[in-house]
């Protein structure tokens, strides 16, 4: 029985033993069959078996030695009760030479394992007889202050696991939310809390140990025994440039985990590619694959960080995304799951800001000030390690040397005495006793401040203003018309609450999301009519950023006033038709009678008394230039004359003759078509009416909107490897060519924007207007010295620029009619067309597309000479959404090209690929 019982029940060691005895120990075991008892009544106690918490065993503290103890096997160490299931036989490597020790004082196992499943008693085993079966699960798990428990519901889903629920969680659970932080910040505990959390979890680490040891933690040193050693000497320890810069570099070293496999891999099973999604820890940034994450991370109570990194301060360049769950987790774990962890991933005093790192006005704070600081009703946000200044009085906020970035509480005790060169600013203008930057003075001259000469300003939180000296409040800042929108196109912070004038152009979220270089700017400019308005005006509904109630108001206004002025051309187009009609008709009169007769004065372009009325009302309106400001409040009055002209038939012939006049605009017949429906008072413009609306601007010539672009997967086919982050956001800001001011100096105002849109119209070739001084000039020729003058702008030395030639489809019309060559610029233009019917457009491509692509090879030898760099160019009718999404992708693109140039300067792909991809 004994033999058989041998071939089926696998022999387990309770102890380690030398592998040679083992074979001869398993030989001689013998199994036998416990029997139940049936003797005689025992009158003593029969000593029972007690089951050993394994936990509540003494086990060896951390050893902080040299590096060379490392390698010293024969020092004693306390053997632990290991876990008896498992491969004990092999003799634990004591340093992997795949992995690179970075700081090994973290919880490993044996084997240079993370040990978050190392805590697996016999009955949890016995429950989960194959870990790798059940897959990564929390089960494993470490409580939340980094000690092990057991999850006895392990393959269960769903339900919380013992070691996540609240009560068990002393530091991290939900209803100690916010706790830690606050017991930490909270000057009363300052001696009984400061770092000891984060010892205890990687002390109790320690005591971890797990046998897999065909598993290791790449980028993390293997530990022979439950005892590690930090190795001071490691050349691992990498320092983070950060922004802490001059800030006590001793106060912390940042570490980073080394990759073990190739790159892209994961860094534990070292499979995987750079498409493959990973997780990554927020102390030393090793990512980790699906499969390996849990077990390289564990129960998580710090949040996403591998187990050897529990305790340890965080790379703040991850600050921003702590609490942020990532899509794997929600794959991997129960909603519950993830929650708690990212509860304690935000609240855990290990992920705190530690205060010594922040410098407020070149004083470093305190853990009070940093308290008050973070608990103030308008804080900092997203505060990281750095210097900052700040002025108590206006409360304006700003990293050291740079503009201002928020508006927080005013009059904090926090830091020391605001500099005069705080920010860096080079204007004579000093608010609050610093030197205003660039941007903030185009702000206040906007704004309608007076700054001339060395003016001090005196501003309050609530942007009361005075000057220095004169106890006379000249203004409230904040209050401003177009004060929002301004700020937010010179990315200047403005206070969280500060009223928006409508018709401002600029949603709220980009309002109060101006952090520092969140966003991508994008600057659209051209010249008049060049469809830079609509362009945006698409973009807004392409990337569903709404119109307001009080946009649509004014924009209905302005639809209705346009209609007006559109009925206006043809009432008066009808008289001239009219005239002529009776001059026709006298002539014809006076041909067949040889005699100025009785003629009949009645045409088919006479209308009667009470159209006549109104037509005369509206045109003296026009020609007194009073229709904006009557027609809003005349439109319920007016609008059943609308209905009766529209009717008429006088009317409608000269409607009919529409294309003979040259005043009336294209977009009108769009309007015309539903005059009656858009002269009511109820009328509600739908998006598209907005898109066509002509004359719809904001304050100032300047437009301004925050988008992303849509969450879509990525097109393999298109741009192998490039994966769309929909976190990116974007701020279009769209700016009137009269706005720019002589010479385009205005255009200093952009200085942060990443990509130039320059918008040219293609049909302006043979079109003309007025320069500033009344002479006529080719339109094209305009556009051209537009281009130049904001190509060659010292503010965009080093700016991408992307040409977008709009209005396509009109130039696919035009050029039937009227030659390229009528532009001077253009009189080599000759393309030779030959008319194949059965030949494709794209190895016969049609004469507008060739005009285009020629017109876009003049403007990039152009930019070239002048700037000895890249021009790209996408091809759009702006009226087209499609179009105008396919320009900002291609925006998107050569911002991605130009961060690669960044990270690569030589890299001749990216050129190349922006070359095939051009639209020209
Ligand atoms: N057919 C067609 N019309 C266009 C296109 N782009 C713009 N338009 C029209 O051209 C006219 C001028 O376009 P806007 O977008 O107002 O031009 P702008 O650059 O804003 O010029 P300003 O009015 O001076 O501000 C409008 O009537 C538009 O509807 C296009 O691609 N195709
Ligand atoms: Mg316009």
């Amino acid at each position: 029985m004994a033999g058989v019982l041998r071939k089926f029940l696998p022999i387990q060691s309770p102890i380690h033993v030398e592998k040679e005895d083992d074979d001869d120990k398993i030989k001689n075991l013998e199994y036998s069959f416990a029997l139940p008892y049936s003797g005689p009544l025992l009158t003593c106690d029969v000593p029972q078996a007690v089951p050993i918490d394994f936990r509540q065993i003494p086990i060896a503290s951390p050893a902080i030695g040299s590096g060379s103890l490392l390698t010293d096997v024969s020092l004693p160490v306390v053997q632990p009760i290991v876990k008896s299931h498992r491969k004990l036989s092999k003799k634990p490597n004591l340093v992997s030479d795949r992995t690179v020790c970075l700081e090994t004082d973290g919880g490993m196992d044996g084997n240079g394992m993370p040990c978050e499943a190392s805590r697996v008693d016999d009955s949890s085993s016995s429950l989960c007889a194959n870990d790798d079966e059940r897959g990564p699960k929390l089960s494993d798990g470490i409580q939340s202050s980094g000690r092990l428990d057991f999850f006895s519901g392990c393959g269960s889903s769903g339900e919380l696991p013992r070691s996540l629920e609240v009560s068990e969680l002393p530091d991290n659970g939900s209803e100690n939310e916010g706790r830690d932080f606050y017991d930490y910040m909270n000057p009363a505990n300052y001696e009984s809390i400061g770092s000891e959390s984060s010892h205890s979890n990687s002390s109790e680490i320690f005591s971890c140990q797990e046998e897999d040891h065909n598993e290791e933690a790449p980028g993390h040193v293997r530990r022979p025994s439950i005892v590690t050693f930090r190795d001071p000497e490691s050349n691992d320890v990498v320092d983070n440039e950060s922004d802490v810069s001059n800030t006590d570099s001793s106060v912390h070293e940042r570490h980073i985990a080394v990759r073990p496999g190739k790159k892209g891999t994961c860094y534990r099973c070292m499979k995987g590619s750079r498409l493959t999604e990973k997780e990554v820890c927020i102390v030393c940034d090793a990512k980790y694959c699906s499969d390996c994450v849990i077990r390289a991370m564990g129960s998580m109570p710090e949040g996403r960080k591998c187990v050897t990194c529990i305790g340890k301060r965080i790379d703040e360049s991850r600050r921003k995304t702590l609490g942020k769950c990532s899509r794997m987790l929600k794959q991997l774990l129960a909603v519950v799951e993830v929650e708690q962890i990212m509860r304690s991933e935000r609240s855990c005093v290990a992920n705190q800001l530690p205060p010594e790192l922040i410098y407020v006005n070149r004083q470093r704070l305190s853990k009070q000030e940093l308290f008050l600081l973070l608990t103030c009703p308008n804080p900092p946000k997203k505060l990281k390690p750095g210097n900052y200044w700040y002025d108590k009085v206006s409360g304006l906020w700003g990293k050291e040397g740079h503009k201002p970035c928020q508006v927080i509480s005013p009059q904090l005790t926090v830091g020391g005495h605001i500099q005069e060169g705080a920010s860096n600013g080079n204007t004579s203008i000093m608010i609050n006793n610093r030197k205003i930057t660039k941007a903030e003075l185009i702000m206040l001259q906007w704004a309608g401040v007076k700054c001339e000469g060395a003016t001090h300003l005196w501003v309050s939180a609530d942007g009361a203003y005075q000057e220095e000296g004169m106890n006379n409040i000249k203004g409230k800042l904040w209050n401003k018309t177009g004060i929002k929108l301004i700020c937010a196109v010179l990315s200047l912070p403005t206070p969280p609450n500060s009223v928006s004038p409508s018709g401002e152009g600029v949603n709220d979220v980009m309002a109060n999301n101006l952090e520092q270089k969140t966003l991508y700017k994008l600057l659209l400019v051209g010249l008049e009519k060049s469809g830079t308005c609509t362009i945006f005006k698409q973009a807004r509904i392409v990337y569903s950023v709404p119109f307001s109630e009080d946009e649509r108001q004014s924009i209905k206004s302005i639809i209705q006033c346009n209609l007006y002025g559109y009925l206006g051309i043809l009432l008066e187009e009808r008289e001239r038709f009219e005239e002529e009609c009776l001059i026709d008709k006298r002539r014809k009169v006076v041909h067949r009678h040889n005699s100025l007769g009785q003629i009949d004065c009645k045409t088919i372009y006479s209308i009667g008394p009470k159209l006549k009325a109104f037509s005369d009302w509206l045109l003296q309106v026009i020609a007194s230039g009073n229709l904006e400001s009557m027609i809003p409040a005349a439109a319920r009055e007016y609008a059943p004359f609308v209905e009766e002209l529209w009717r008429d038939g006088a009317f409608q012939a000269t409607y009919n003759r529409r294309n003979e006049l040259e005043l009336l605009p294209r977009v009108a017949t769009y309007f015309l078509e539903r005059a009656v429906e858009v002269a009511r008072p109820d009328y509600q413009p739908s998006d598209m009416d907005i898109l066509y609306a002509e004359g719809f601007s904001s304050s100032k010539g300047l437009s301004s909107m925050e988008f992303s672009f849509p969450k879509v997967a990525p097109d393999f086919c298109e741009n192998i490897g490039y994966q769309h982050d929909p976190l990116l956001r974007y701020q279009l800001i769209r700016v009137h060519p009269t706005t720019l001011g002589g010479n385009c100096k205005r255009l200093e105002m952009f200085e942060d924007v990443d990509v130039v849109l320059f918008c040219v119209s293609l049909i302006d070739y043979d079109e003309f207007s007025e320069d500033k001084n009344g002479v006529l000039i080719n339109k094209m020729i305009a556009s051209r010295q537009l281009f130049e003058r904001t190509a060659t702008h010292p503010t965009f030395e080093e700016k991408k620029f992307l040409l977008i030639l709009n209005k396509f489809d009109l130039l696919e019309e035009k050029i039937q009619q009227v030659p390229l060559t009528q532009c001077e610029w253009f009189d080599d233009f000759n393309p030779v067309i030959g008319y194949n019917p059965n030949s494709s457009s794209s190895t016969n491509p049609s004469l507008a597309r060739r005009a285009s692509q020629y017109i876009a090879v003049k403007f990039k030898r152009l930019f070239r000479d002048l700037t000895d760099r890249k021009l790209y160019v996408s091809l759009a009718t702006g009226l087209e959404p499609d179009n105008v999404d396919e320009a900002f992708k291609y925006a998107r693109e050569v911002l991605k090209w130009k961060q690669e140039e960044l990270n690569y300067p030589n890299n001749e792909l990216s050129s190349t690929s922006i070359e095939a991809s051009s639209s020209s």
